[in-house]
């Protein structure tokens, strides 16, 4: 399962230093799954699903897991196989109890190492083995999180057995990440959450289109039938497309400033600035107000805001980034205390 995150504005020459995780968490929180807020139950159409059995107030913290399992994302059939035979009993029960929607791959060549260790045996046993390999693989591939190491350089591939109930839409309502501060997946509620209704995560990044969206799910072999994919309204697939061409353009002219930083000028600033103002308001307009993209474009419109001294503004959009963060993330995460710095910043710009 990727991490649903807009495409990130790189201004790195912008950025403040990231002093929260020198001290990377040995063994984090308590691990706890909100089971007083919430029951799995089995829906008609996409499995087990997570169903909200009292209201959840936005902001709240359901689930801080622990991975079962976790391995680089270059690990293969063989070694997850290893590190699942190695868990204790309960574990690997709950791993195989997980579902499994992908297709065994066209790649092979692990069979053959897998022979090769087993004497080349060929007899049904070997078989029933290599399916087995099989299952595994296709449970990893439909529930795995994407974990990344606090400085961002590393990917990891996680499984969290409790959060891998969560269905997907791409309207969310609630919000996932593991946070490497912690070593913990969380996830919390983006809006208040009524009695009855699903928890639903996006699997993806809700900002491309439809067409694409359809595209990556069919990873998890599934059509979504949610409110966004299913709507006739063409304006909400525009917008969004709008959004994914603006989130790009973003990308593109930061990269141009750091190549060019002395002769970069009000005027340009002022650019970046008119496609960050129109992320936002386009993100207003789509009801993404509740997720943390929002959060990603008012950091990258303070640190413009800066450039531009419109400090007063500045620190308002701040604040938003730093009530962004700690709803969808929590004030343990490395993006709280990131947020936390650039409101200093901004109120120390104010103030000059
Ligand atoms: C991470 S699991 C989610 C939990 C799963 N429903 C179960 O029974 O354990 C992902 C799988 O759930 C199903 N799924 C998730 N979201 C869905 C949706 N919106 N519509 C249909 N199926 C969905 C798909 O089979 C997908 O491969």
């Amino acid at each position: 399962m990727t991490i649903s995150r807009a495409p990130t504005p790189d201004i790195s020459p912008l950025t403040l230093k990231d002093t929260s995780g020198e001290a990377e968490a040995e063994g984090g929180p308590e691990t706890f799954v909100r089971t007083d807020l919430y029951e799995e139950r089995q829906t008609p159409e996409s499995g087990i699903g997570a169903f909200a059995t009292s209201l959840i107030s936005s902001g709240t913290r359901i689930f801080c897991e622990e991975s079962i399992v976790m391995l680089p994302d270059y690990a293969g059939q063989l070694e997850l196989h290893r590190m699942v035979k190695a868990l204790p009993d309960d574990k690997q029960k709950m791993f195989w109890n997980l579902a499994a929607s992908s297709k065994p791959g066209k790649a092979v060549a692990w069979i053959d190492l897998l022979r090769a260790s087993c004497g080349d045996d060929e007899s049904d046993t070997f078989n029933n083995l290599v399916e087995e390999y099989e299952r595994a693989w296709s449970i990893y591939e439909t529930n795995r999180f994407t974990c990344r190491s606090l400085d961002g350089a590393s990917k990891s591939l996680g499984m969290f057995p409790m959060c891998a109930r969560i269905n997907h839409s791409c309207a969310p309502n609630v919000f996932h990440r593991y946070s490497p501060s912690i070593n913990r997946l969380t996830i919390h509620a983006l809006r208040d959450i009524q009695p009855g209704e699903e928890l639903l995560t996006s699997y993806i990044d809700i900002c491309h289109p439809t067409v694409i969206r359809r595209q990556l799910l069919k990873h998890w072999g599934f059509r979504c039938r949610c409110t966004a994919c299913d709507s006739s309204d063409d304006e909400e697939d525009h917008r969004r497309r709008r959004i994914e061409d603006l989130f790009n353009k973003m990308a593109n002219r930061e990269k141009k400033r750091e190549r060019n930083e002395a002769k970069w000028t009000e005027k340009d600033y002022e650019r970046s600035f008119a496609n960050v103002s129109k992320a936002i308001k386009l993100l207003e307009e789509e009801g993404m107000e509740e997720t943390d993209t929002l959060g990603v474009v008012y950091a990258a419109a303070v640190k413009l805001g800066l450039k531009l001294r419109r400090e007063e503004e500045a620190v308002e959009w701040a604040q938003k980034v730093v009530e962004i963060e700690v709803k969808c993330l929590g004030t343990d995460s490395k993006e709280y205390q990131t947020a936390l710095q650039l409101l200093e910043t901004a109120k120390s710009a104010r103030q000059k």
